[in-house]
């Protein structure tokens, strides 16, 4: 790692250094509140379940520290589903920075962080991802649930200059969580890359917060319109149920580690450049604070944002008919320290990078007043987020 960034003389590194300094093979994840790079493997926790896995790195980390190292973290990726596999890692190096400022960010190179599409293909077809639309919408018709998340993915042949993509996915999402994780040990190199609009939880001390979103719309070009859309979205009934139903798996997987939780009755608007969502600040105090950034973060997964609710039958019905392996997406990512302090975002927004070829994934909720035709042009919005910092959306306009 640069000498500068690492001189401990100086302010911690901007978010806008740590991101130039990106290449291939780091991990890096950016927040507004800190940025973190970090080099090689120094610990890779086992397979095994992800309660297991997070004691262990909690471990380590304390072994780290009473040797000597002075804020000792934890990176991870962790599935969708439980048994799917993890990656939980020490770095060998971390550099902590400063969090993304959108002033800053906005000057940094953007150039194309992708090139060329070759052969798309959409698993499932949008045709079927609307069939499973309207069986989900039969399933909660007949009690079996009353939400549930179903996602796509696109695969596509693309050349991926991975460190321009980290860099225009953070420049145009300065409020989001920008990441990407080297996960080497699989087939290899693969890397997951995003800019989820997400948290999961921070913990900073006794404080933690989530941010929980479900009930989206499309953005428009059109002010007038991009406005309509908002306070529609706002009012919307359908909407507010199916946020409500994560905003209250939230709090009840919070609460018991809580000795003071404040859930806002009414969620509030937020933008990304492609998506209106409702999203509700929900902040606590622990009781206690040995209690990790890890753990609470797996207590709350997978809330009905990612999953549905309930959970169990919303996650067979996924399982059943999306169609593909979610693998990470719609897992959770982020670091944990030696003191339990982190940030982890909701694995959204993003896609797994392989040599020439890219799996982007975007999924939305479905609940009783779903239209199919809508929830596919909500997938497709969200698409964008990955495709426009690739320069691939009007390639792939058709496919969308
Ligand atoms: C599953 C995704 O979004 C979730 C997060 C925010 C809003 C959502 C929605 O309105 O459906 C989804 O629950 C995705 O972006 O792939």
């Amino acid at each position: 790692m640069n000498d500068i960034l690492r001189d401990s003389s100086l302010a911690a590194p901007r978010a806008v250094d740590l991101l130039q300094h990106y290449q291939p093979g780091s991990t890096l994840f950016a927040s507004s509140r800190q940025t973190l790079l970090a080099e090689g493997v120094d610990t890779l926790l086992p397979q095994a379940d992800h309660a297991s896995m997070a004691a262990e790195a909690m471990a380590h980390l304390a072994e780290r520290r009473a040797a000597g190292e002075r804020r000792p973290v934890a990176l991870g990726a962790l599935p969708f589903r439980p048994d799917a596999p993890a990656r939980l890692w020490l770095p060998r190096t971390t550099l902590f920075g400063q969090g993304v400022e959108a002033a800053e960010i906005a000057h940094a190179p953007a150039q194309p962080g992708g090139r060329r599409a070759g052969t798309v293909t959409a698993l499932p077809s949008p045709q079927r991802y609307q069939d499973n639309v309207t069986r989900a919408l039969a399933a909660i018709a007949a009690g079996e649930f009353e939400k549930v998340v179903l996602s796509r993915s696109l695969q596509v042949e693309a050349q991926i200059d991975l460190a321009a993509l980290l860099q225009r996915l953070a420049r145009r999402n300065p409020i989001g969580y920008t990441f990407a994780f080297d996960l080497a040990d699989r087939p290899a190199s693969r890397t997951l890359i995003g800019a989820s609009p997400e948290l999961l939880l921070a913990r900073r001390g006794r404080r933690v917060v989530s941010h929980p979103l479900a009930g989206s719309i499309p953005r428009s070009a059109d002010p007038v319109e991009d406005a309509r859309r908002a306070a529609g979205l706002l009012r919307s009934a359908k909407d507010r149920h199916e946020h409500a139903l994560v905003v209250d798996a939230v709090a009840a997987a919070l609460r018991p580690f809580c000795r003071e939780l404040t859930v806002p009755a009414e969620p509030t608007l937020l933008s990304t450049p492609t998506m209106w969502h409702l999203g509700t600040e929900v902040a606590g105090q622990l009781d206690d604070p040995t209690v990790s950034s890890l753990q609470l973060a797996l207590a709350l997964h997978p809330t009905p944002a990612v999953c549905g609710h309930p959970t169990a039958p919303a996650r067979d019905f996924i399982q059943a008919v999306e169609g593909f392996d979610r693998g990470l997406f719609t897992g959770l990512i982020g670091w944990c320290s030696d003191d339990g302090d982190g940030e982890w975002a909701v694995t959204i927004r993003c896609a797994e990078a392989h040599k020439d070829r890219v799996s982007l994934y975007a999924g939305a909720g479905i609940v009783a007043g779903s239209d199919p035709a809508l929830e596919l042009a909500e997938t497709a919005a969200k698409l964008r987020t990955m495709l426009n910092a690739m320069d691939l959306e009007s390639a792939l306009e058709q496919q969308l």
